[in-house]
């Protein structure tokens, strides 16, 4: 059935495939544009008519994988891939101890900014979150809208993601949709959760506070509009950023 008004699902990182370990993740990762994750992915954008951003699909480059989120249009097209920039080689006080995405996934080296009817999408992916000058290189380039598929550790979670997505909607003026993976996983894995939705000032309009759902919300383009004409920090901002990633 054609929606009403156009609308935009976005699934967490590796919705697909979390929690099995590496090897998994490489098992699965399929060649762009080929493959039955991809193919499973246009297909539901088309049935349910809906824009669909698919957290990350693991996508084959020589021997390792590109954490990419993809975009599919309601016809079921593929329409963008943005491939996770900053990978997650951190220590976390907390049972898995050491996360070194960089043994298994290729660094992204481009942005990704699409127009769409809901607005100017830019696309980031978890851990890129704490680097700001990413999403003030996407909004030079338009972004209104920031998808931001996640994968948060619980530790890391309940000490700085509601503090850095919405900073970073304040700081870009911008809505953060912040799908987040929940749950205990297959290898010991805690992954945060608390879904959300961040309006260009930074409120918090929904929340999956409890373990997993759906949530949503309207796109209001008046008021962010209102809020860049009111306080152009875009246009006060006296640093450059430095133009790499074209
Ligand atoms: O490995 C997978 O299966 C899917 N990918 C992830 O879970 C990624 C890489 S390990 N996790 C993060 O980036 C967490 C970031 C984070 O928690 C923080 O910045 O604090």
């Amino acid at each position: 059935m054609p929606q009403a008004r156009p609308q935009l699902v976005v699934l967490p990182e590796a919705f697909s495939c979390f929690g099995g370990g590496d090897k998994q993740q490489l098992a699965v990762a399929e060649a762009l544009g080929d493959g039955p994750i991809q193919q499973a992915l246009s297909e539901i954008a088309q049935e349910f008519d809906i824009w669909l951003c698919a957290g990350t699909v693991p996508i084959k480059t020589g021997d390792k994988f590109y954490a990419a989120s993809l975009l599919y249009n309601a016809a079921g097209e593929q329409v963008a891939q943005y491939n996770k920039i900053h990978l997650f080689d951190v220590e976390v006080a907390d049972n898995t101890k050491r996360y070194l995405e960089s043994a298994v996934t290729e660094p992204g080296q481009q942005l990704v900014v699409v127009d769409s009817p809901f607005g100017q999408l830019g696309m980031a992916v978890c851990y890129d979150v704490r680097f700001p000058e990413l999403f003030r290189a996407l909004r030079e380039r338009g972004a209104e809208i920031i998808l931001l598929p996640s994968a948060f550790t619980r530790v890391t979670g309940a000490a700085h993601w509601h503090v850095l997505t919405r900073a970073r909607a304040i700081e870009q003026q911008c809505y953060v949709i912040a799908a987040g993976q929940y749950g205990v996983h297959e290898n010991g894995r805690e992954t945060y959760g608390h879904s959300l939705i961040v309006s260009p000032w930074g409120q918090v309009l929904a929340e999956q506070a409890h373990g997993e759902g759906v949530i949503s919300t309207a796109v209001d383009s008046d008021e962010l509009a209102s809020i860049r004409r009111r306080m152009p920090v875009n246009s006060h901002n006296r640093f450059k950023v430095t133009q790499q990633h074209e």
